[in-house]
């Protein structure tokens, strides 16, 4: 499957579908807050494995209570593809269950 960059107006398009997540400097991003360590772990480690699965990866961050994740496309030079977007939803569906809560 070939991958391109979206357009601007396509991010912001399907950013609408996705409260919380952000677009700027060519990446989407979101930081979730937790009650605490074991919860933002857990949520990591579950991101770890749906990134395996897509063969796509973000870059996270873990704080105490807090993960941050940013993603973009390495392939077509950083910019944000179809692939970003597929990431970021499907790191919606399993957050809330890690109990997270937006920033
Ligand atoms: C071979 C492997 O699927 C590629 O290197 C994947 C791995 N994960 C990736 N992740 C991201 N964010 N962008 C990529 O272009 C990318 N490429």
């Amino acid at each position: 499957m070939a991958v391109e960059p979206l357009t601007d107006q396509e991010i912001q398009r399907r950013l609408e579908q996705l409260p919380g997540w952000s677009f700027a400097d060519d990446r989407l991003f979101r930081t979730y807050v937790f009650k605490g360590h074991p919860q933002a772990a857990g949520l990591v480690a579950e991101i770890a494995t749906i990134q395996e699965e897509l063969a796509h990866h973000s870059d996270l961050t873990l704080g105490y209570n807090k993960v941050g994740v940013t993603v973009n496309t390495h392939s077509v030079g950083g910019k944000v593809t179809a692939l970003d977007f597929e990431l970021a939803g499907r790191i919606e569906e399993i957050a809330p269950q890690h109990g997270a809560r937006a920033d």
